[in-house]
Formats: C-alpha cells, structure tokens, sequence
C-alpha cells in the first residue's frame, strides 16, 4: 500500500508515467467508456481490478484474442488484479453485437469441448505471460493476481427472483432498445430472440459479480463498446439496490469523508467517480493490406498448438508487413518502446531481412508456448528459408517433429472434439506432414496441394500452377566433388505436369518439398496408405476418414435424439401424472361437497 502511495503521487507529479499514459503509448486504448480523467485517476489511486471476457464460440484462442489479454496482461504485471472470463453461459446464447441473425447453437459436445479446451489455454496463457514477463524485467512481486472465472459458476446459482430484484428492477428498457443491433434486427425484419436481447445484462451480471470483489474495469474488443456502456449503467443501477463497500484503501477512506492528504494536489471533489464502473475497448486490428488480423486466407491463426504449429505461428508474424510491424510489436510484446525504436531503426537498414518481424515472431512464441518453443521455431525458420538448405536438414527437423508430437500426448491440450477440430489441413496449417502414397503418385499437381492443404480446391491448385506460384524442391549439385553433390536443395516453378510424372519429383522417393509463394513451405513425407490409415491421419481427399467421421457424427446425432425422445416420453408420463393427481384432487374435493 505504502508502494502504491508512492507510485501514485510520482504520477500525480508528473515524474513517471501513468498506467494509462502506457496503454495509449502503446497503441491499446481505442475508446474509453466513460471519461479519461476519470479512468487515469481511477487507475492512479487505486490498485484496482480489470476483467476480459470472451465467449467460447471458437475451438480455441486465437491471435485476434491477444488485443485485449495483452493490455489485461499489462495491468496485472503492474500489480492490478485481473481476470480473464470465460463465458460458459453467455455462449450459449451468443453475443448478437453486430449480428444480422441469430449464431447456429453449437451441439453440447462441441461446446463443451471448446469451452474446456479455452480454459486451459487462458490458465496456461497466464503461466506463460507471467514467465515472458519476468523475463523481460518485470520482476514478480505480491500483488500480482490474476485469476480465470467461468461465468457458469454464478449462473448455476443465481435465482431468477434475485436476478430481478438486483438487477431487473434498475436496468432501464430504452438504451437497450435503443442498441444498433437491437435496432437494426427489429427493423430488418429478423427480430431477436429474448435471450439475444438479454445478452448485455448478462455481461452487466458478470460484472457486478467481479465488481464487487473490485473490479471496476472492464476491457472488450471495439464491437464492446455497447456491452460495456450497458454494464456501467447497469452496474451503477445495481449499486444502488445492493451498496457496493470496497476494501478501505486510502483512497476509498479520504473519499467518504476524510480530506484528501497534503501531499495529493487532488480536491476532494475530484474523488467523485472512484467507486464507479468504468472501461475500455481495445482496437480492432487490420493488416496495412486490409485483412481483418489473425486471418490468413480465411483461416484464423490459432494459439492452440495442434491447430496451428508454432511454426506456423511464427511464420504468421515472419510475414507481417513492414507497415503493421511496429505497431504489432507494441501489443503483442512486453519490450520497451526504446527498445522497440532501435529495433525498428536495425530493422530499417535492411528491411528484406526482417529483422523486426523475426524479433516479434519469436517474442510472440515465447509468450504463448514458452521460450523453448520460441527458439525452436526460430531455428527451423532460420534453416528452412537459408539459402543453403540441404536435405538432410529438412530430415532433421522432420525428424525432430514426429518426436514432439509422441513426447507430447497433449499435455495442455484437451483431445478436442472431433468436429471443432479444423475441418481441413487448410485450417491447420503445419509445414511438416504426411500423405498417403495413393494422394500422391499418380495424382496431379492441382490435387496433391489441395490434399496437402495449400490450396482450398483442385482448380485454385490449378490456378496456382497455371500462375507459377508454385515451387518444388529438388536435389543440386552445388560443390565439385561428387560427395557435396545432390544435397542442397533448389527450388523451380512447377509448371503442369501428367498426372503420371508427380511420382517423379519425389525427393529418395518419400520426400516433397514444395513452397508457395516466399513464404509458406510444406515438407511432405509420403508414406503407405496402411501406414497413414494406423496412424489416424486425414487430409482433403482422403475418403475413409470421411466416412468415418460421418458414421461417428450420425451416431452422435441418433443418440441426441433419442435422448431427446426420451425426455418428452418422460414430460409425458410426467403431465400425465399431474393430471391424474389433479383430478384426484378435484374428485376428493368433490366427494367433500357432497
Ligand atoms: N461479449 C463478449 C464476451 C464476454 C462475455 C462475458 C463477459 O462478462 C464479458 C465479455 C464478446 O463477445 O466478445
């Protein structure tokens, strides 16, 4: 407390910089819900807790989430509590911000899938952060607190009738009807379900619940501006049902009453806003070329491992364009801003070596999957795409790979639901893998790197060929002698072959390497069908697990259902129990009268 004293009257004085000052340096604050005096002062005078929620409506994290975690994780390294929400009731109604209709409902399964899944990256997201951050300097200390909630864990045992008394009896109808959404559904003419519509109160729950153990901030992505100005006007509404007394902290004792001390240069008027709600929304990111960020060619880049290989994860912010680099290396890394300016001024030297977005991939790994995983993946990035790559590398790391996968039967990852798993190897990008010899030889080009996931169709395959965008890798003789021969490898445009030639382009017969663009590589190891049928592989083309996968799902289903019948045999038997008993009643009172 003494600390925090200290800390704040260095702010007030102008000799460090405020906790806000920092998020608006680094590019976090999109639009604060409420005033920023209020906000800074708040942040300043008290070591107050702040909150992010998201809904599980994905099979996992993606980059897109680190917006907000980032500045959440920026706070809770300065000794403010935080918490990370995880909407397992909210999702299943689905926030309708922005919405033109209702979200399908997720079958329970996945949900739960994906809510488990969630869970355990937001946990292990806090582990890693807290480690990248002690890294870089910030030394732990006691105040660190950070803490994931699920939503469910009240909404199990909140009552319909205090949910009213609390809060339906302050929350007013007009600002919520009043809603963009709202608006726009009613007047399209799709409407909105009464849980769609109720969804803000929810969130305004939440909120309460978190706000009375003192978290008064609450952080959203920019289509949260609605959301959290809901829940400040509701939780305000709330208070005054149920009066809110926070821990006695100096300043919650100056403002009821006492005079501020000497040393603030605050009057005691200013106190007026401390015990309110207040928040924040962080910006939605695009790339400079316009791309929503975190997507690739439709595909969302995952901060789950088997979704999205940290290779891949690098290899997403390898490609980053000089424009977005700075700004990405301000929020998705705990590095100083002059450290970040040196960077960018190497970086400027030379930018075809990237050196800024090497530096913010590998930062970025390291935050997520630790800082082994970082240096791994930069390493493989280093070999793959040096000019003097031979084969026996790419074996190497190939090698290196399959040992991963068998050393880590998931450990933090839960076996994910068969259908919230990416639908096709597009989804999952990941440069080493495997295909049934039948995928390969024999097939043409166009099919090969649809199976391969490179392409998400035969003819954009053949496009890509047609436009020799495509690159395959082959041995060169590169020394003199004959034993330096053959083992560098060199890449040509792959122009239409016969289907009868792929086989050809197999490196020893098993290996294809092929790179599309500059980027984006695949090592394929091609194996025999039975071998790829036991090891439980799928890919684009590959039939078997199809049907399968349809059995299991239509399985799934016809369970549901009877499921489903059962219920309403039991609600029968149930209301016609009722009615024997009700006329039961009816007769004894009858025979009473008589
Ligand atoms: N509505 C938020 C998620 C959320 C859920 C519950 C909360 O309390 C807060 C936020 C979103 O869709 O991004």
């Amino acid at each position: 407390m003494q600390d925090w004293e200290q800390r704040a009257e260095a702010i007030r004085s102008g000799q460090k910089q405020s906790i806000l000052a920092l998020l608006e340096e680094r590019g976090f604050v999109h639009q604060i819900v409420g005033t920023r005096e209020d906000l800074d002062y708040l942040l300043t005078e008290r070591r107050v807790g702040a909150y992010v929620g998201v809904d599980p409506t994905a099979p996992s994290l993606h980059v897109g989430h680190l917006v907000p975690f980032m500045a959440l994780g920026w706070l809770f390294i300065h000794g403010y509590q935080s918490t990370f929400l995880l909407g397992g009731t909210t999702s299943k109604i689905g926030d309708p911000t922005d919405r033109q209709a209702a979200r399908e409902s997720k079958r329970p399964s996945e949900r739960k899938a994906a809510l488990a899944n969630m869970h355990l990256q937001l946990k292990r997201l806090g582990v890693t952060m807290e480690a990248y951050a002690e890294r870089r300097g910030y030394a732990r200390e006691w105040a660190w607190r950070r803490d994931v909630t699920n939503n469910s864990t009240w909404y199990q045992k909140l009552t319909l009738s205090e949910f009213m008394r609390v809060l339906g009896s302050g929350a007013r109808l007009g600002p919520l009807l009043g809603r963009d959404t709202v608006k726009n559904r009613l007047e399209n003419g799709t409407g909105m379900s009464y849980a769609e519509f109720s969804y803000p109160l929810l969130q305004a729950w939440d909120w309460w619940e978190l706000f009375r153990k003192g978290t008064q901030i609450q952080i959203g992505g920019a289509d949260q501006f609605g959301n959290i100005l809901a829940g400040i006007e509701t939780v305000k509404a709330m208070k005054k049902v149920e009066p809110v007394h926070f821990e006695s902290d100096a300043a919650f004792q100056r403002h009821s009453g006492q005079t501020a001390t000497a040393s603030t240069s605050k009057t005691p008027k200013d106190w007026g806003n401390i015990n309110e709600p207040i928040g924040f929304t962080v910006p939605l990111l695009t790339t400079s070329a316009g791309v929503k960020f975190g997507k690739t060619a439709g595909n969302a880049i995952w901060l789950d491992q088997q979704m999205t290989s940290t290779f891949d994860l690098y290899q997403f912010f390898l490609r980053s364009a000089d424009a977005d680099v700075e700004k990405y290396l301000k929020l998705f890394t705990f590095l100083p801003i002059p450290e970040i300016q040196s960077i960018m001024e190497e970086h400027q030297l030379d930018e075809s070596k990237r050196v800024a977005q090497h530096k913010l991939a590998v930062e970025f790994v390291e935050l997520i999957h630790g800082v082994g995983a970082a240096q791994n993946a930069q390493k493989q990035h280093m070999t793959m795409f040096d000019k003097n790559l031979t084969v026996d590398s790419v074996r190497a790391s190939q090698l290196e790979e399959e040992g991963k996968e068998s050393r880590a039967p998931g450990d933090w990852n839960v076996q994910l639901n068969k259908y919230a798993k990416p639908t096709s190897a597009a989804d999952a990008p990941s440069t080493h893998m495997k295909l049934p010899r039948s995928l390969v030889v024999n097939q043409s080009f166009a099919k090969v790197l649809w199976s391969a996931g490179l392409v998400s169709s035969r003819a954009e395959g053949s496009r890509l060929i047609a436009n020799k965008g495509c690159h395959i890798g082959s041995k060169m003789a590169r020394g003199a002698t004959t034993a330096q021969m053959g083992d560098y490898l060199a890449f040509t445009p792959l122009t239409s072959t016969k289907p009868s030639e792929t086989g050809n382009y197999l490196i020893d017969g098993d290996l294809l390497i092929l790179r599309i663009g500059k980027w984006k590589m695949k090592f394929i190891t091609v194996i025999s069908d039975e071998e790829y049928q036991q090891a439980g592989l799928t890919c684009p083309g590959w039939k078997e697990d199809d049907d399968a996968g349809r059995e299991d799902y239509n399985k799934q289903v016809q369970r549901e259902t009877m499921d489903f019948r059962a219920e309403r045999r039991r609600e029968r038997l149930e209301r016609q129990k009722t009615r024997e008993a009700s006329a039961g009643v009816v007769r004894d009172y009858q025979m009473e009268r008589e």
